[in-house]
């Protein structure tokens, strides 16, 4: 049964004349990982923007589990905001917090919860996302760009969300991190069951995890589908991507660890 999440319609997006979005639809379903790809700066993370709220489109509707995104974005501690995680592509976290600090940081500011049960809280989604104990006290410029996504995925986690929207989570690691980051998030999902709305453009993370790929060219998504579907998608973008050296190399890994 059809359980959409997000619904997108008739969305434009305009910065002075550019215009990167119009008339762009997009639902995504309950518990999908749905990855969003398109050539640089066809309006991946301002499409995530949009839908968390961040930038205020010029036409279109959004609704987020049922509710509509309104022209003034999602309130900070409203129940909507509090059913969402971000991890962004830098990570964001707060450099004069610990880690642990860190990720309690939600729980602090969206609930009445004492600071001690929310470092205790905190402490659970640290292990969760797979970082060693002695993590909690360092400083995120003491950690590995990998500990980084680790902790802000932690981070996003921390309100246990219906939603997880990630803005190229393994942009800037090296494959091994990358993949254990892949790994984490199918293993997380499954486990706990939330949405997420994937931004990237590693083709090794598609394969590895997405469910869905939805595909941003001409300003509009051309096509949301399974992956099978999307690279066999007639248009020259998706022929470069998915067909060029680096697509080939993905889709042959992926069919190796198929058939182990
Ligand atoms: N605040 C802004 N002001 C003006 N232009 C913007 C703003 N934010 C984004 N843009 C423009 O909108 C377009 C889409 O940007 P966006 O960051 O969404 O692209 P993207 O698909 O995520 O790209 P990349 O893959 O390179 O990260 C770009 O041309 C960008 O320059």
């Amino acid at each position: 049964m059809s359980d959409a999440v997000i619904q997108v319609k008739g969305l434009k997006n305009q910065f002075g004349s550019h215009v990167v979005h119009d008339n762009l639809d997009l639902t995504i379903q309950r518990g999908d990982i749905t990855g969003i790809v398109g050539g640089s700066g066809s309006g991946k993370s301002v499409l995530m923007r949009s839908i968390i709220g961040l930038q205020r489109p010029v036409a279109g509707t959004i609704e987020m589990l049922g509710e509509t995104v309104g022209p003034n974005g999602i309130q900070r501690g409203s129940l909507l905001s509090r059913k969402m995680g971000v991890l962004f592509q830098s990570g964001a976290l707060l450099s004069s917090l610990t880690v642990l600090e860190n990720i309690a940081m939600p729980l602090l500011e969206h609930t009445d919860i004492a600071k001690s049960d929310a470092l205790r809280l905190a402490k659970t989604k640290l292990a969760l996302v797979g970082l060693p104990a002695h993590a909690a006290g360092l400083f995120p410029s003491e950690l590995s760009g990998g500990m980084v996504k680790r902790a802000a995925l932690a981070r996003a986690l921390a309100l246990e969300p219906e939603l997880l929207f990630l803005d190229e989570p393994t942009a800037g690691l090296d494959p091994i991190s990358a993949a254990a980051f892949d790994d984490l998030l199918v293993t997380l999902r499954n486990a706990l069951g939330f949405t997420v709305f994937l931004v990237t453009h590693d083709l090794d993370t598609l394969y590895h995890s997405c469910d869905r790929v939805a595909v941003i060219a001409e300003k509009r998504i051309i096509i949301h589908d399974t992956l099978e579907q999307v690279a066999a998608f007639d248009h020259p973008w998706l022929k470069d991507y998915f067909h060029g050296p680096r697509g080939r190399a993905a889709a042959s890994i992926s069919r190796q660890n198929k058939e182990r």
